[in-house]
C-alpha cells in the first residue's frame, strides 16, 4: 500500500486531495491507467490473487504439511500431550484437501476420526461424537469410525445408537480379528446396559425474538444529521424495536483463531475448516455450510479428480479458492468485496460494479475524509476490483465507473458499518461450586463481571444505518450470533428521534473527546443533545475542586472549558429538564453557575483553565495537574503488584494517601476518583480484606451514578462487582443489589441477558439461595 501511495504523482495527489463524488469516475480512470503501467502493482496483484502455484502458499491447501501434522498428532497423542495433538489435528483438518487420500483413505475423515478418539479420551464426548459424524458423512464405509461412534455413544448413554454404529461397523470390517473385537464390545455393551441414560441435551440454541408487530418506526429527515429514525407511537421502556440479519459480515483479523467465521460466536474445540482454503474456521457444520456452502462427497473418490460442488450463494466462497487476498486486505475492503458480490448476484449481472449508492442506499462520507485516506480508499478500490475479477468473475470489468463504485462503497463502510461485540465474560465452571463466593476472587468476579466488550467482527446492516448517534442514546444495540437487535432503554414518546451510541456516551468521556471520537472516525460534528446543551456529568467528569474550601463549584481545565462555552444551547430550567442525567449533585447549583457561567453575554466570571465556575477563585491548574499525575503513578504501580500477584503492602499505603491526594484535588464526581477506588477495592479483595473492599467499590459507583445516572448498565457491571464482595462478606444487602442489576440488565438485554452476560445468573442463583 505505501509503495503504491508513492508512486502516485503529486498532480494526481492534488486532484484526489480536492475530489467530491461526481469527479469519482474519471479521477478512478486515471488512477487506474497509472497503476495499470506499473510492474510493482502486477507483482501485488499476482501475489493478492493469483492461486498459490505450490501448495505451500499462505491460504492454499497442503496435503503434504497436513500429513506431517497428522503425524505429529498422533505421536502426541502417544506421548499423551492431548492439548498439542488437538492443535495438530486441528491444523491438519484446515489443511488437508478433501480429496485428499492417505493409505487408502480419505486423509479429512482419518482426521476428523483421530480427533474424535482424542476427544473421547479427553472426555469430551460430545465433541467426539460430532466428529465421528463429520467423518462419516465424507466416508461412510470406514469401519473403524462406525465402531469409534459406537464407542462414543455407548459413553453418551445412547444404547440404541450405539448397539448400531457397531452393529454396522461389524457388518464393514473386514478382517476376522476386527470382527470379533467389535463383538465383545457389542456383548459388553449388553452387559452393561441396566437402564438407560437419557441423551444429554443438546447444543443451546437461541431464539431471536420477533418484534412486537405495535412497533412502528419511520424514517425523517432531521435538521442536522440528515435521516434518522423515529418512533410513530409511545413506546414502553426495554422494548425490542429492531431485529436484522447482516447484508455482510466479516471476522476481525484477531479472532481468526478464537471465533466462528460465520456466526461470530467464540469456537468450541471441534473447529470445522473451509473445504477449499486454509482460511476460515466454523463451530459447527450449519455455519459452514452457510458461509462456504455445503459438499457432497462421493466415498468412490480415490484417485479421482474430486471438487466439491458448492451449492447457494454463501457469503466466503468468492474468497475461497486458496487465493491470499481475504487473509491480508483490511477486514473494511473484504467486507466491500462481499457486499459487492451479493449485490452483484442478487441483481444477477456481473460485468459492473452497480451503482452501490442506489441499490444500498447508503449516506457516504468520501468529500469529509482526509487526502490520505481519500487516496488509500483509491488504491484499496482499484486492488479489490482486480482481485473479485479474478475469484469471483472473470466478467467484471476493470474500468473508473466500477472502481469509483467501490471508492464510494468503502467510504460509506467507514461511517455506517458497526462493529460486532462480544461481552467478555467468564463462564468458569467453578460458578457452579457451592462454595465460589466464600473462596471469593475479585480477578474473578472481576473478569465475569468484566465490562469489556471484543470487538469481533464488522458488518453492514441496511436498516440500522439509518438509527443516528447520541452521546445520551435511548437505544441500545447488542448481538446474538450475528443478528443485531436493538432494545429502548427509556421510555420514547411517539416521533421522538431513536438513537444509538456509536461511540463512548456521556458519563464514560467528557465532550471534547467524544466531538474528537466522533469526528475521527465518523467525520461529523455531533448535534446530539449531550454535545449541544450543557450537562452536569460534562462538567465535573474531568473538572478539578474550587481552591476556596467553602465553595463547591468546579474548575475546568482549558480544552473542557472550550468545548463548553460552544455548546449552543444552555438550557435555561434546569429542576424541570426530564431528561437531566445527574439529578441529586450535592452540589446542583454548579449547573446554575454553569449556565451562566459558559452564556458568556450574562456573566462576568472568566469560564477558561484554572477558574472556578462558581465563585471565580483561581488555582494554579498546571500545578494540581502535576500532583495529580504524580498520584497516579501510585494507583499503577499498586495495579501492576495485582497484576503480577505481588503482596501489596506499601503500594497500598501509598495508593490510599494518594486516594487522599486526589479527593482533595479533583471534584468529588471527576471519573479519576471512581477509577482509583476502583483500583483500591480490588486491591482489598486481593489481600482477602473485604470489608474496605466493599467501601471502595461502593464510593466509586456513587461517582459513576452521577456521572452516567443510577440505571445506566454501566454501573450494573460495577454493582455485580459490589453484589460479589457482599456475598463473600455474607451480607444481605446483595440481595439489594442484585435485584438492582437483574432490572438493568433486562432493560438493556431483555430475555437475553443470561446469555450476554452469564454471570448474571450465578448471581441470581445465589439470590434465590439467600431469600429460601
Ligand atoms: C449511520 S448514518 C445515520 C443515518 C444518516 N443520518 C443518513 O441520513 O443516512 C451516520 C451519519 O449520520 C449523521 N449523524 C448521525 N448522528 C449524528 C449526530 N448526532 N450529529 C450529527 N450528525 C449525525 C452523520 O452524518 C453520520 O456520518
Amino acid at each position: 500500500m505505501e509503495k503504491l501511495k508513492c508512486v502516485v504523482p503529486d498532480r494526481l495527489k492534488r486532484r484526489v486531495e480536492e475530489s467530491h463524488v461526481d469527479d469519482l469516475p474519471s479521477l478512478s480512470s486515471s488512477l487506474l491507467q497509472l497503476f495499470l503501467s506499473l510492474p510493482q502493482f502486477h507483482q501485488l496483484i499476482s501475489e493478492l490473487a493469483a492461486e498459490p502455484a505450490t501448495q505451500a502458499g499462505l491460504c492454499g491447501k497442503n496435503e503434504g504439511a497436513a500429513l506431517d501434522l497428522k503425524e505429529k498428532g498422533n505421536q502426541c497423542y502417544s506421548s499423551g500431550d492431548h492439548s498439542q495433538a488437538l492443535r495438530c489435528y486441528s491444523q491438519a483438518l484446515r489443511l488437508a484437501p478433501i480429496d485428499a487420500h492417505h493409505t487408502g483413505k480419505n486423509l479429512v475423515a482419518t482426521l476428523y476420526l483421530n480427533r474424535a478418539s482424542l476427544f473421547h479420551k479427553m472426555g469430551l464426548s460430545m465433541e467426539s461424537l460430532r466428529d465421528c459424524s463429520r467423518a462419516l458423512e465424507i466416508s461412510p464405509s470406514y469401519p473403524k469410525v462406525w465402531c469409534r461412534r459406537g464407542k462414543v455413544n455407548a459413553t453418551l448413554g445412547n444404547y440404541e445408537d450405539s448397539v448400531h454404529d457397531l452393529s454396522v461397523a461389524k457388518d464393514m470390517e473386514p478382517s476376522i480379528g476386527g470382527k470379533k473385537q467389535i463383538e465383545r464390545e457389542l456383548d459388553m455393551l449388553a452387559r452393561h446396559h441396566e437402564k438407560k441414560i437419557p441423551k444429554p441435551a443438546s447444543q443451546k440454541s437461541v431464539e431471536i425474538p420477533d418484534v412486537p408487530s405495535e412497533i412502528k418506526l419511520q424514517c425523517v429527515k432531521t435538521p442536522d444529521k440528515g435521516r434518522g429514525m423515529v418512533s410513530q407511537f409511545d413506546i414502553p421502556q426495554a422494548s425490542l424495536i429492531h431485529a436484522e440479519e447482516p447484508y455482510a459480515v466479516v471476522i476481525l483479523k484477531h479472532c481468526r483463531e478464537t471465533h466462528c467465521h460465520y456466526c461470530l460466536n467464540e469456537l468450541p474445540a471441534d473447529t470445522i475448516p473451509c473445504f477449499s482454503c486454509s482460511l476460515p474456521l466454523y463451530c459447527s457444520q450449519h455455519c459452514q455450510v452457510r458461509a462456504g456452502g455445503p459438499i457432497h462427497i462421493p466415498d468412490t473418490m480415490v484417485g479421482s479428480n474430486f471438487k466439491p460442488t458448492l451449492e447457494c450463494i454463501p457469503e466466503h466462497k468468492h474468497e475461497c479458492q486458496g487465493v491470499h487476498w481475504p487473509a491480508i486486505l483490511p477486514s473494511d475492503v473484504v467486507l466491500a468485496g462481499r457486499v459487492v458480490v451479493k449485490t452483484m448476484e442478487q441483481k444477477g449481472q456481473f460485468t459492473d460494479v452497480p451503482n452501490l449508492s442506489e441499490t444500498l442506499g447508503l449516506c457516504e462520507s468520501y468529500s469529509k475524509m482526509s487526502p490520505e485516506s481519500k487516496l488509500e480508499l483509491h488504491i484499496y478500490s482499484i486492488v479489490l476490483l482486480f482481485c473479485l475479477h479474478h475469484s469471483f468473475s472473470s466478467e467484471l470489468s476493470i474500468n473508473g465507473d466500477s472502481a469509483s463504485q467501490i471508492v464510494i462503497l468503502l467510504s460509506q463502510i467507514r461511517v455506517n458499518s458497526i462493529a460486532v461485540v462480544r461481552m467478555k465474560s467468564n463462564t468458569n465452571d467453578s460458578y457452579d461450586q457451592q462454595d465460589w463466593f466464600q473462596n471469593f476472587s475479585f480477578g474473578e468476579a472481576e473478569a465475569a463481571s468484566s465490562v469489556e466488550q471484543v470487538r469481533v467482527g464488522q458488518a453492514l446492516y441496511k436498516a440500522a444505518s439509518l438509527f443516528n448517534h447520541s452521546c445520551l442514546p435511548n437505544i441500545h444495540a447488542y448481538f446474538i450470533s450475528r443478528t443485531l437487535l436493538l432494545r429502548t432503554t427509556e421510555f420514547v414518546s411517539g416521533g421522538c428521534p431513536l438513537e444509538l451510541s456509536y461511540g463512548p456516551p456521556v458519563g464514560q468521556w467528557d465532550c471534547k473527546d467524544r466531538l474528537r471520537f466522533l469526528e475521527e472516525e465518523y467525520f461529523f460534528r455531533c448535534w446530539c443533545r449531550g454535545c449541544s446543551e450543557v450537562n452536569e456529568s460534562d462538567l465535573v467528569i474531568s473538572g478539578f475542586c474550587c481552591v476556596n474550601p467553602n465553595c463547591s463549584g468546579v474548575i475546568l481545565d482549558n480544552l473542557v472549558a472550550n468545548c463548553e462555552k460552544q455548546k449552543p444551547k444552555v438550557p435555561e430550567t434546569i429542576s424541570n429538564e426530564s431528561h437531566l442525567q445527574v439529578h441529586e449533585l450535592k452540589d446542583i447549583d454548579i449547573k446554575k453557575v454553569a449556565n451562566i457561567s459558559l452564556d458568556q453575554t450574562q456573566s462576568s466570571f472568566h469560564v477558561g483553565s484554572g477558574y472556578c465556575l462558581k465563585c471565580g477563585s483561581y488555582c494554579n491548574f498546571a500545578s494540581r495537574s502535576k500532583e495529580v499525575k504524580k498520584a497516579w503513578t501510585d494507583f499503577r504501580r499498586l495495579q501492576d503488584s495485582i497484576a503480577s500477584k505481588d503482596t501489596c503492602g506499601t503500594n497500598l499505603t501509598d495508593a490510599l494517601r494518594s486516594l487522599g491526594l486526589l479527593r482533595s484535588i479533583l471534584h468529588a464526581y471527576n471519573k479519576g476518583i471512581a477509577e482509583a477506588e476502583d483500583i483500591l477495592a480490588k486491591a482489598f479483595c486481593f489481600i482477602g480484606d473485604f470489608e474496605p473492599a466493599r467501601d471502595h467499590c461502593k464510593a466509586s459507583i456513587e461517582i459513576l451514578e452521577k456521572l452516567y445516572g443510577p440505571n445506566h448498565i454501566a454501573i450494573g457491571y460495577e454493582l455485580a462487582k459490589l453484589a460479589s464482595i457482599q456475598l463473600a462478606l455474607g451480607d444481605c444487602t446483595a440481595v439489594y443489589n442484585i435485584n438492582r442489576l437483574s432490572a438493568m440488565f433486562s432493560t438493556y438485554y431483555g430475555p437475553q441477558a443470561g446469555i450476554i452476560f452469564p454471570y448474571l445468573l450465578v448471581l441470581e442463583r445465589e439470590r434465590s439461595r439467600i431469600i429460601q
